[in-house]
């Protein structure tokens, strides 16, 4: 048995193309949605994120904007460029690209920005209401990699409800939101968060339907750890270097013959990262139709 592919090239090609025609109505009233980066230093893995992060704008018919610092730059060059984003009317969302250069309060630079424009939904009011949300009702922008994960199982119909969701990884961006967004009334997961000091993670994700894997530690996940035909996404990336080419190479944290015992599999690359992008473009698609509705 091999695994069905959540594939997450087509997957995001499809919620893109729904974008286009809710951005051609946008702009027939007056609405030009438009994204901003803030990129700080010169790290090569973060310049590629934001230059697709631009070419999806362009692709969809939403304008960018991109603010480039140098990695010099102070902690009050940063607050003065979130300023500006915050300012710009052609701004109608921006992120943050993190992880910002040692020496940056990543959390105190989070809260400078506009809740209405964060488009990452990582700013606390935001993250507060991805908490107060039991219901799911509250317009707020959800963490992009979070929202990109559950659409993703949506449109292959993998069945949440009731599921044990075991998440690998706590962090900000994507398994500290995911356990909050899994565990809503309408998707009534299970949920176990699991981390570096757990104790049997093995055990953990035995028991799981639904294993996302979100550490960075390359091929952590084994195959005799997964449910037979449980749903895998494989979100942690690592670059290392190819022994027999000696070229940089991208390795996620799953192994891949778990594809022999799981159900699905989100591959990377090209599974929950395009996703991630997606949901993004769709932050700021929402926050422009919010902006027509005030
Ligand atoms: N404020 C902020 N928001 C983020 O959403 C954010 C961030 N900072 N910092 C870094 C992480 C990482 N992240 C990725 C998004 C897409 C791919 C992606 O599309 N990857 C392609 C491959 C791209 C490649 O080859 O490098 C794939 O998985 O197929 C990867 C990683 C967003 N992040």
């Amino acid at each position: 048995m091999t695994a069905i592919t959540l594939d997450g090239v087509a997957t995001a090609s499809a919620v893109k193309n729904e974008l286009k025609s809710r951005i051609a109505l946008l702009r027939a009233h007056g609405v030009v949605p438009g994204l901003g980066t803030l990129l700080v230093g010169d790290d090569p893995a973060s310049r590629s994120y934001v230059a697709g992060k631009h070419r999806d704008c362009a692709e969809v018919g939403i304008e960018s904007i991109r603010i480039d610092l140098p990695t010099s730059a102070t902690t009050a060059d940063v607050r003065a460029a979130i300023r500006d984003l915050n300012a710009s009317p052609s701004v109608t969302g921006y992120i943050v690209q993190l992880p910002l250069p040692a020496g940056h309060d990543e959390n105190a630079m989070l809260e400078l920005i506009d809740p209405d424009k964060d488009a990452d939904g990582l700013h606390p009011t935001n993250l507060g209401r991805l908490v107060l949300g039991i219901e799911g009702e509250l317009h707020s922008p959800l963490p992009c990699t979070p929202a990109g994960i559950v659409e993703m199982l949506r449109r292959y119909d993998v069945p949440i409800r009731g599921r044990h969701v075991t998440v690998i990884g706590r962090g900000l961006t994507v398994g500290r939101p995911l356990g909050l967004l899994f565990t809503r009334k309408g998707l009534d997961a299970t949920v176990t968060l699991t981390h570096s000091r757990t104790a049997d993670l093995a055990a953990e994700v035995r028991r799981a339907d639904i294993v996302v894997a979100a550490v960075g530690v390359p091929h952590l996940v084994q195959p005799d750890w997964i449910k037979p035909g449980a749903a895998v996404l494989d979100v942690g990336i690592t670059r290392v270097q190819d022994e027999e080419t000696g070229k940089g190479r991208l390795t996620g944290d799953v192994d891949p013959a778990v594809a022999e015992v799981a159900g699905h599999l989100s591959p990377n690359p090209g599974g929950v990262g395009p996703m991630t992008r997606a949901m993004l473009l769709a932050n700021v698609v929402k926050a422009a139709e919010q902006r027509l509705h005030r």
